[in-house]
């Protein structure tokens, strides 16, 4: 199913990382491991803990405990923007982009990877014109990749909710990660947004080969372009395996029934189990 898995990317590991806010134990010493070029979903019910978890591996938030590894890299005390530069990149659950054309968003992603100082740009200078350059064709062709080429020099805020989803997500991936952090790519999006974002992560993956941590409630789209799954509830991890094993597990069905009850229908959080209740990933496609 993956294509070649890109040379660089390392295995990412969390290791018992517990996270706690006022007494209240958002991850309790919560494990998994993202194999290279490997798409690896993590879900759970409404305060499982997820976006916690999204956030320590992002340095967003810090661990009490535990630790954070992307292969030789010890992450676990490392700023955002130290994390960013080794190659993790996020896109945001919340932002719409609403300033700029795609360009200019794509080449806020290029920022990382730009050599020359302040001093050179402002002046100018030949070498910096030709980075620039080179820099914009890149952003380019990935833009292309996620068909915004013909958007490319259109503001962002002319582009459906959809489409400028997908300049965040082109815009994380101009920083050229090996780890690449979605949260909740298809949140708020229609039916037909959904599965060109679905397409998308899955080319990711194959074309460029790189690991994509995913968190999204869409169990359709996680259960059908994961190839690992995590499952928390209440700061544990409940379960870990393929999509088919976690949808059978029996601590899963009771984690998603048990929130359904308390928020009415499981809907779109339901885990798509076999008791005919659930949302099956057929369905949703
Ligand atoms: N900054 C914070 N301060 C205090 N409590 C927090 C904070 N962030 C999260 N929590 C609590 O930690 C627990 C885990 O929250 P988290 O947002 O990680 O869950 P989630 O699985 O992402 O939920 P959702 O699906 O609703 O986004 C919840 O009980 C939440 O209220």
């Amino acid at each position: 199913m993956s294509g070649a898995t890109a040379p660089d990317v390392p295995e990412l590991t969390l290791r018992a990382v517990t996270v706690r806010f006022a007494g209240l134990l958002a991850l309790d010493a919560v494990g998994f491991t993202v194999a290279p070029g490997t798409i690896h979903a993590v879900i759970g019910p409404n305060g499982a803990g997820k976006s916690t978890c999204f956030n320590v591996l992002s340095g967003v938030y810090r661990a009490e405990r535990g630790s954070v590894r992307l292969g030789a890299h010890d992450l676990t005390r490392l700023p955002p923007h130290r994390i960013a530069g080794l190659g993790l990149a996020r896109t945001f659950q919340n932002i719409v982009l609403t300033r700029g054309t795609v360009a200019d968003n794509l080449m806020l992603g290029r920022h990382v990877l730009t050599r020359s100082g302040f001093a050179a740009t402002a002046l100018r200078l030949p070498r910096v014109v030709r980075e620039q350059r080179r820099h914009r064709e890149r952003a380019r062709e990935i833009a292309e990749f996620l068909h915004l080429g013909a958007v490319f020099d259109t503001s962002v805020a002319l582009l459906p909710y959809g489409m400028r989803k997908r300049v965040e997500m082109a815009r994380a991936l101009c920083m050229e990660p090996r780890v690449l952090l979605l949260d909740e790519p298809v949140a708020g999006m229609n039916a037909e947004e959904r599965a060109e974002t679905a397409e998308a992560i899955a080319s990711i993956r194959a074309s460029l080969g790189i690991s994509i941590v995913l968190v999204e409630h869409d169990m359709g789209l996680v259960m059908r372009i994961a190839d690992a799954v995590t499952v928390l509830d209440f700061g544990r991890r409940i379960a870990s395996g393929t999509p088919a094993e976690v949808r059978r597990d029996p601590a899963v069905i009771r984690a998603y029934l048990g929130a359904g009850d308390e928020g009415g229908e499981g809907g779109e959080h339901d885990p798509g189990g076999d008791d005919g209740r659930s949302e099956s990933p057929e369905e949703s496609r």
